[in-house]
């Protein structure tokens, strides 16, 4: 009697590709963690190094710069698709890491007095402080490996739970992201009232990275042995040669188009604000700057609690299309409501948590229906090129529009015309998020569907 040779992978076993969401979730956390741990120490960074808001603004956008004028996402999913995960993993945490020293290294003592390269950064220049341009530097280099690698996470995820658990795994990667910036906007407040220095926040975040990527290491040994079997039993997608065609099917797709447009409204009506929210919360309701971090914390909770839910709800019943407007409408409402009311924060951060869940753990995974695998990379280092250029735009103007709008040396900053821009941002995304629903009705990709249905 002959057996039937079960073709089983590691991918099927559930602990390991469970775990190896752990992996690539630490090093996704403490991405996050990175990105945010400067946004409560907006006010410190005034008093310490005199920083104004356009400057705080130009300091949290600098990180999209590689992304939209380098291209470097799409260049990076180009690479992914063409080396792989391992190899441009390694290279863009590695990339992350460095910046994440370099930007801890440019408020550190040791640089101020004088130390490597502060005479260069002095010689160029005069109206950015020595401290601000290294710093720039630094988030430079992070946003050039931390957008690249969100891309190769978001490929691991695919890679071992494609016709799995896909949508839920996407939102527990979330989840792991929101749980960096949720430590961040409480952690850092804490670590500036360190006796080593209000940097510690700084090098504490950029250590973080640092085991970031000895832990992309361990997830490296995984993949390696999950790629030996599967070419084994002669599982292996084929791998397609780079064509740049595969842009172009990408830039006709109107589906595509309309989910990364929303991709940029949205996203920029919610992370330039995240990184000011702090700083809103402490001059709005006269807060200190631990209470008013904690309270900007309350948006990552509710998306940690939120979108793995949403994101089972996409697997098991679709609706993928209709949960992106919700989370639109949501995101406007709570917007204006920040700009025109005095409701508690409190309870408005929740609800933007809502809305933050909503549209990503149904945006994302509706990309994995409308792209190949095989160009999955590609699909989203474009978005989130697309998608920087909102990133970068919107903290500058965020920060100008303060400046503009208050007096110099003002005791409080007034946020409204701010909000009222965020809010601006989220009615085009709905506008957006209504067009993809409607396309979805010819394109035939069944966003409205369950996950494994497609
Ligand atoms: N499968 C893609 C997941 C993307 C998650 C998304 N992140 C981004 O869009 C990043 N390009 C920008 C991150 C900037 C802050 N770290 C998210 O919802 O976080």
């Amino acid at each position: 009697m002959t057996k039937t040779k079960l073709q089983k992978s590691l991918r099927d076993s559930v602990v390991t590709r469970w775990a190896m969401l752990l992996l690539v979730g630490f090093v996704l956390a403490a991405n996050y963690y990175f990105y945010d741990a400067l946004s409560p120490l907006k006010s410190t960074l005034t008093k310490e190094f005199g920083f104004t808001s356009t400057d705080f603004g130009t300091f949290v956008s600098v990180y999209s710069i590689p992304n939209v004028f380098f291209l470097m996402a799409v260049l990076g999913g180009i690479i992914l698709d063409k080396l792989g995960i391992r190899r441009t993993g390694f290279l863009f945490v590695a990339f992350m890491a460095f910046g994440a020293l370099v930007t801890a290294y440019g408020a550190s003592d040791i640089y101020i007095n004088d130390g490597f390269g502060y005479a260069f950064m002095s010689s160029f220049l005069p109206g950015y402080s020595p401290e601000l341009k290294m710093m720039l530097l630094g988030r430079f280099l992070f946003g050039l490996g931390a957008e690249t690698s969100i891309v190769v996470i978001s490929k691991i995820i695919v890679k071992w739970f494609k016709g799995k658990e896909l949508a839920f795994a996407f939102g527990v990667k979330l989840a792991f992201a929101r749980t960096g910036s949720f430590l961040a906007f409480n952690l850092s407040p804490v670590l500036i009232e360190s006796q080593s220095g209000w940097t510690l926040a700084i090098w504490f975040a950029a250590f973080l990275v640092l085991a970031a990527l000895l832990v992309f290491l361990i997830y490296m040994l995984f993949d390696l042995k999950l790629d030996k079997q599967v070419k084994q039993e002669g599982l292996l997608a084929s791998t397609d040669e780079f064509h740049i065609s595969d842009i172009t099917k990408l830039l006709t797709n109107r589906s595509f188009i309309y989910v990364t447009l929303l991709c940029l409204t949205f996203y920029s009506a919610v992370f330039p604000f995240l990184s000011f929210s702090s700083d809103f919360f402490l001059n709005k309701f006269n807060l200190s700057i631990k209470e008013s971090g904690f309270i900007s914390s309350m948006l990552p909770i509710g998306t940690m609690i939120f979108t793995p839910l949403f994101g089972f709800f996409v697997d098991k019943y679709g609706k993928a299309a209709s949960l992106m407007i919700y989370g639109s409408i949501i995101l406007v409402v709570v917007h204006l409501t920040f700009a025109f009311t005095n409701l508690s924060p409190y309870v408005l951060m929740v609800i933007l948590g809502l809305a933050f869940s909503l549209v990503p753990a149904s945006m994302w995974p509706s990309v994995a229906k409308m792209v190949d695998e095989k160009r999955i990379g590609s699909a989203y280092g474009l978005m989130f090129s697309v998608q920087n250029l909102g990133l970068w735009a919107f903290p500058i103007l965020a920060g100008v529009v303060l400046d503009s709008t208050n007096p110099t040396a003002a005791e409080t900053l007034d946020y409204t015309y701010t909000m009222i821009m965020f809010a601006g941002l989220g009615i085009i995304g709905l506008v957006f998020a209504l067009l993809l629903k409607r396309e979805d009705k010819v394109s035939g990709y069944g966003l409205e569907l369950p996950s494994n249905s497609k």
